[in-house]
């Protein structure tokens, strides 16, 4: 029964080429559609499509015998079964996941992305607003502003959607009434200046009596002298054009080098325009150049066909994908940004931004992300949050970390400094994703509020003595060798052993034993999950500078978690950091004991204790294992010197 809805995404879908190059002098509007399926949403887009004359002769046919088996509008036609084409919708009666759909007029082709109304899909509903330069909020006429209204749009403004129309659904059941459209207008005016909200187009409409929803004016609303929605859609100004009155920014997607004769800069413009002569700055390094030409982005042939393109442009602008060729031979290169040399963006590494947090387990303070903005791909650290938004009050609360759907505010750290603008300025180098660097799942979306100043003020300072000359000194290769495992497995114990072993073939050595390091450095450090995160962090950043000072380290940590392991690993150069899974099932670490934690934790004294109520996430690939059910601490030592040699 839904099968005609996917054919007809399923064609644009797979000639999507034809499709464009059939609209290709029209703009393309992309917009959401905000409210709940009681609004009337899916009635709204499917009359949309309906109108529009996207749906095909068949698919009619098949959408008047639906409507008229399973539809909720008697012998009419049921425009909802259009759009809620998900068996999982039809059961629950809600609508659940983001769903793009394309249609076109005479004078404008449009994306629209259908997003559920409900609280918990807020992630959704940014996924579909990311992109969009318009949002239809939709009001039930019987019920007026709601707080879901309030949610969408303080969403909808949040992630940058600076054209709101509020439709005003459901006309034909409050008999046409100027009175109520007028009593819902001023609602909203007034909850729209609270946060923000400069200007919006109010449209009294009926989705399914189809009222001011075409080009004409319904006769049954005279005292409405404005647009109907498709006229407005059809002329609303697309960001695409403001952005082009902006300063010239082009993050490079990719360097096109077909021939040696060519080489050019691939990218999307991100805002203003450039021409040749132009001068440009490549950010971040800060070299300039001149523009030498514009081409147009090769065709489907791709870069290998010479330089591919089209041919060369006077000028291109926001919203262009093209290839830059320069004067100079500049090095630039993926994630780069080329910029207008007099009005270049900045470059920092630490920010104020707002999250939305999107997965299913919590952000965790401290851990190491990558973050993606544009084509720059970075590691970065989400500090604990200042405040989250209650979506439904746009009250500030307290919070120490993002659960799933949470928007909060919190300081955020890069380890390089990347090329940004605030988000409110620049959507493409202001907004990025978050992504776990383990399962690389998106977890987070976010926009890039202001950089700090104190990151503009530190600098890194180069050395004469290298790290090379410090392991030249001692005649060694720096190492890492990184115990893991429950609290009692024996880290301690067997670290001990090995570097009583190294000592007794002269090598430098030193051991990092978690106690220890409790007692001074991180005393300020419980056992939470965040602080054991920033334990492992600091531990991992003095083992690297006692590396770089050329020693062989050890270090005696439970360190539980996978990523943080990782992220030591990913400091150190290649093949520096051995990670030993000191591999000691649970009963046997707590038949030992050895400092009565364990019973502490099972009696309940002792909260947050690994392996009891704490999480241990063992390697999946340790350089060495070793097994203390099997091994004396001795014959495990032997069994790591015997693995890490020849050790020079
Ligand atoms: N709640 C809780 N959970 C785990 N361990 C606890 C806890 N409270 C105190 N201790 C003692 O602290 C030692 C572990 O510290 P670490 O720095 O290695 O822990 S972690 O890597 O930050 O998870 C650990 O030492 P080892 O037994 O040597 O591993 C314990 O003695
Ligand atoms: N094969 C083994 N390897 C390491 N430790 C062992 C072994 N067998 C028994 N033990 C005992 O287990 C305890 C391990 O404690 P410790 O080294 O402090 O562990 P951790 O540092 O991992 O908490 C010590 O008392 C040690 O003598």
């Amino acid at each position: 029964m839904t099968e005609p809805i996917y054919k007809t995404d399923a064609l644009i879908a797979e000639d999507i080429d034809a499709y464009l190059v059939q609209h290709q002098n029209k703009s393309l509007l992309r917009f959401i559609t905000c409210g709940s399926v009681d609004d009337g949403k899916s009635t709204l887009i499917g009359r949309l499509l309906y109108d529009s004359k996207m749906i095909f002769e068949d698919q009619l046919a098949a959408l008047e015998a639906d409507s008229k088996r399973v539809g909720t509008q008697g012998q009419e036609i049921d425009f909802a079964l259009l759009v809620d084409g998900l068996a999982a919708e039809r059961e629950q009666g809600i609508t659940i996941d983001v769903a793009y759909r394309f249609f076109a007029t005479e004078k404008r082709k449009f994306i629209v992305a259908d997003t559920p109304g409900h609280e918990q899909y807020t992630r959704n509903m940014v996924t579909g607003a990311s992109t969009a330069d318009l949002a239809v909020i939709l009001i039930d006429a019987r019920k007026g502003v709601l707080t879901q209204t309030r949610r969408h749009s303080y969403l909808a403004h949040l992630i940058g959607i600076r054209n709101i129309v509020l439709a005003v659904n459901k006309m034909d059941l409050v008999d046409y009434d100027l009175a109520i459209f007028d009593a819902i207008v001023k609602d909203y005016r007034e909850f729209a200046d609270s946060i923000g909200i400069e200007s919006f187009t109010a449209i009294p409409i009926s989705g399914f009596k189809g009222d001011n929803i075409t080009t004409t004016p319904s006769p049954n609303t005279p005292w409405y002298k404005g647009p109907a929605l498709i006229a407005h859609l059809e002329s609303v100004e697309i960001d695409n054009v403001s952005d082009q009155a902006k300063p010239f920014r082009m993050p490079v997607q990719w360097v096109n080098r077909p021939n040696l004769d060519f080489r050019g800069f691939s990218g999307l413009i991100a805002s203003g325009s450039v021409k040749p002569g132009d001068a440009i700055r490549v950010l971040p390094s800060g070299k300039t150049s001149t523009i030498s030409k514009v081409v147009t982005m090769p065709g489907k042939a791709g870069p290998a066909s010479g330089t591919g393109g089209d041919g060369d442009l006077d000028e291109a602008v926001a919203g262009q994908s093209v290839t830059l060729t320069l004067a100079d031979e500049v090095d630039c290169s993926r994630g780069d940004v080329i910029a207008v040399a007099d009005n270049p963006p900045e470059a920092s590494s630490q920010f104020e931004a707002t999250i939305v947090w999107m997965d299913d387990a919590a952000l965790h303070v401290g851990r190491s992300y990558w973050l993606k903005l544009g084509t720059q791909m970075v590691s970065a650290t989400v500090h604990a949050p200042k405040y989250t938004v209650n979506v439904n009050t746009m009250e500030h609360l307290a919070a120490k970390t993002l659960e799933l759907n949470a928007i909060g505010v919190a300081e955020i750290a890069t380890d390089r400094a990347i090329v940004f603008e605030p988000y409110a300025d620049n959507r493409t180098l202001g907004g990025f994703i978050l992504i776990d660097k383990i399962s690389n799942r998106t977890v987070g979306a976010g926009m890039l509020n202001f950089s700090l100043r104190r990151a503009q003020n530190v600098h890194w300072q180069p050395t004469d003595i290298t790290r090379q000359e410090h392991a030249r000194l001692k005649n060694q290769t720096p190492r890492v060798l990184w115990f893991t495992g429950l609290s009692g497995s024996g880290k301690s114990t067997i670290a001990n052993e090995v570097e009583k072993s190294l000592n007794l073939m002269n090598r430098h050595t030193f051991l990092l034993d978690g106690d220890n390091v409790r007692h001074g450095l991180n005393k300020d450090l419980g056992f939470t999950e965040a602080d054991r995160i920033e334990n492992i962090r600091r531990v991992g950043e003095v083992a690297r500078l006692m590396a770089d000072a050329g020693l062989i380290v050890l270090t005696a940590f439970i360190s539980p978690f996978r990523a943080e392991r990782e992220l030591v690993r990913a400091m150190l150069p290649e093949g520096e950091f051995i990670e030993i899974f000191v591999d000691t099932p649970l009963n046997v670490a707590e038949a030992r004991d050895v400092k009565g934690l364990y019973k502490k934790a099972r009696s309940g004294q002792l909260k947050n204790f690994t392996g009891i109520d704490s999480p241990y996430e063992p390697p999946e690939h340790p350089e060495i294992r070793v097994n203390t059910v099997e091994m004396t601490p001795e014959q495990a030592a032997e069994h790591i010197i015997r693995k890490i040699m020849p050790l020079k």
